[in-house]
Parts: structure tokens; sequence; C-alpha cells
């Protein structure tokens, strides 16, 4: 899986050992609505553990309540400080500064603290980057790389940021955040099967977001259940491998296919597209349309003490997918 990242994770490294004798504080850009599983995890070691702004991006399309446990988890850690945004707009950045002039100390006072952005693909630096200088300096969406000379520039309260954003490749050992990655958008839709993810997520938000669930696609009785070919399968290519899969299987499959066949999804003779439901479900989540959702919370972190106690209590409840 995922073949792209390796090559780049050289170059990446590069860059930011280039330009990291110049860095006082790091600005690591994470996703509100996963901020463990789109960090990366090597960036700390990398950056030989320097002062860590941590912004929160698309705070407008997390859960306010996991945003402000996240933010808290954050800032107990040492040298740490947390910043949930709505990265587009200009006034939630307004602390960016001071925060990062508290991070870097009394040391600086003699110069302009000096920052760099740095984060895995599309979470948000450049919009970062662009809302903090005022102007439009890093290139935001879609556009290729080029090769350019990095350049500081001064923001307001004397912080000098570097306009290249140094990319981080994304968490990937792990397979819950591989299904939480692709969910959001983040790795290519063709990195992982598009259907799995779709099974793996609406199992996910059946146990956290039931509500907004069955809210949105008025799901009051599933289908009966049928068979996941999809689980059968056996650990190959580097696959993420059928066990959370095959542990969503029923009511993960179960909540697609019912919007499959509430969405335009039904052929004729019966038969339901899975993957048109997938793609419902997937685009309306990363729109934002199933309400303010986040995906993980400090507790499903591995192996902090408190994932055993979540994974337990998980077990226990199960809540099923037909929870109205
Ligand atoms: N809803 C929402 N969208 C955001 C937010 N921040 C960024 N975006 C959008 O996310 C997309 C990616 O943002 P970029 O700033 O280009 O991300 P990047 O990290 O620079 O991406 P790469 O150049 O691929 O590394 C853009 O379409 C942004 O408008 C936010 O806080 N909320």
């Amino acid at each position: 899986m995922l073949g792209w990242y390796p090559g780049h994770m050289n170059k990446a490294r590069r860059q930011i050992l280039e330009a990291l004798p110049e860095i006082d504080v790091v600005i690591e850009v994470l996703d509100a609505r996963l901020p463990y599983s789109s960090a990366n995890p090597m960036l700390a070691e990398l950056t030989r553990h320097k002062p860590v702004l941590k912004v929160l991006s698309r705070a407008d399309l997390a859960d306010p309540h996991e945003t402000r446990e996240w933010t808290r988890h954050f800032d107990a850690q040492p040298a740490t400080r947390a910043l949930a945004v709505t990265t587009t707009q200009a006034r939630d950045l307004k602390r960016v500064p001071k925060l990062c002039h508290e991070l870097a100390g009394q040391v600086r006072a003699d110069r302009d603290v000096r920052v760099m952005v740095m984060g895995i693909p599309n979470v948000g630096k450049s919009t970062l980057i662009n809302g903090l200088a005022g102007r439009s300096i890093a290139r935001t969406g879609n556009e290729p790389a080029v090769t350019k000379r990095q350049q500081k520039v001064r923001i307001n309260g004397q912080v000098a940021l570097i306009d290249t954003p140094g990319v981080l490749w994304p968490k990937i050992e792990d397979q819950a955040s591989a299904y939480r990655l692709a969910a959001s958008g983040a790795i290519r839709d063709t990195a992982i099967d598009y259907v799995d993810v779709a099974i793996v997520t609406a199992a996910e938000l059946a146990k956290r977001y039931p509500e907004a669930l069955s809210t949105r696609y008025k799901l009051k009785e599933l289908p009966p259940f049928q068979p996941n070919p999809e689980a059968e399968r056996t650990e190959a290519d580097g696959d993420p491998g059928p066990d959370l899969l095959a542990r969503a299987g029923f009511d993960g499959q179960a909540i697609v296919s019912t919007i499959a066949g509430k969405r335009g999804g039904l052929r004729a003779g019966g038969e339901i597209d899975l993957h048109r439901g997938a793609e419902v479900l997937l685009h309306e989540l990363r729109d934002g349309k199933l309400g303010r959702l986040t995906l993980e919370t400090p507790a499903d972190i591995p192996g902090t003490e408190d994932e055993a106690v979540a994974e337990a209590s998980s077990a226990d409840a199960a809540p099923r997918a037909s929870d109205d």
C-alpha cells in the first residue's frame, strides 16, 4: 500500500534537516478530526524535539467536545501547545504568533522567532501559511509541487515564517489509522479499497455517532445481512488486512448497503451497488454533511491505558447500527 511515500520520505527529511538550524518553533498541522492519525510519528525526532505548536485544522468539521479533549491532551505535553482553528478563517489564526513566542521562550527576545509549518499532504499547511502571511505565498489545493528556495516572511508579532511547508508522510503502519486517513480523504481513494473504507467507517460512526448516521440516512431498519466477500480476503500485498473489516462486517456493510439503496444504488433485480453507498457516505462525511464529527479520541492512541479501557467498553456496549 502507498508505495508513493517512501521516496518522498527522504526528500522531506532532507528538507527539514536543512531548515532545522534556522527554526525555533515547529508548527505541526493536524486534522482536528484525526489528530493522532494525521500526525507523522517521526516529527519530534526529526525536529530534535523543538517546541511545537499543534494546529488542529478543519475544526469547523470536527466535534467541538472532542477537539477540546485533544487540545487538553496536547497542552499537557512538554514544550507543546495546541490551537484548534478553521484554517481558512484569518481571525482564528490571530493567536498563532503569541503562542510561537511563548513556546520559543526568553532566549529569542532579541530577534524574530523562526517558525516552520509541517504536516502531511492536504492537511491545510499552505492555507495556514497564507493566512498567517495575509497574502498568498504558498500553494494551496492540488497544484503540483515546484522546487524553489525557501524564504522567510515576517508575520505579525516578530515571527518569521519559512514560506515552504515541510511535507511529511502520514502514519500508515497501523490499520485503524490507515482507514481513518482514507475516510478523511487524506490518502488517495485508490490506496485502500473504497468500499472497505466505507464499511469500516460506517461501523465506527455507528459506535461513535449513531444519531448522526441514523438522522442523515433515516436508518430505522437495516437490510438482512449479506455475506461480505471482502471480509474473507487474506492479508496480501501490504493490504491493511481483514481484521478491522471483518469486525466492521455486519453493521458496516449493512449501513453502506442501506445508504446505497436509498441513494441510487439499487440495481435492476434488487442488487445493491455498495460502491454507490460508499461514495455517498465518504463524500458526505468529508463535506461535513453528517455534522461535526471526530474519528478518534486521545483514548484511541495505541498503547495508552485509556485505549485498553475504550476497547473493553466498546466491546461490551457495541451498540448496533440500527440504533435510532
Ligand atoms: N473546511 C476546512 N477546509 C480547510 C481548512 N484548512 C484547509 N482546508 C482546505 O483543505 C484543502 C487543502 O489545504 P492546503 O492548505 O492546500 O493543504 P496542504 O497541507 O498545503 O496540502 P499539500 O500542498 O498537498 O501538502 C484546501 O481545499 C483548503 O481550502 C479548514 O480549517 N476547514
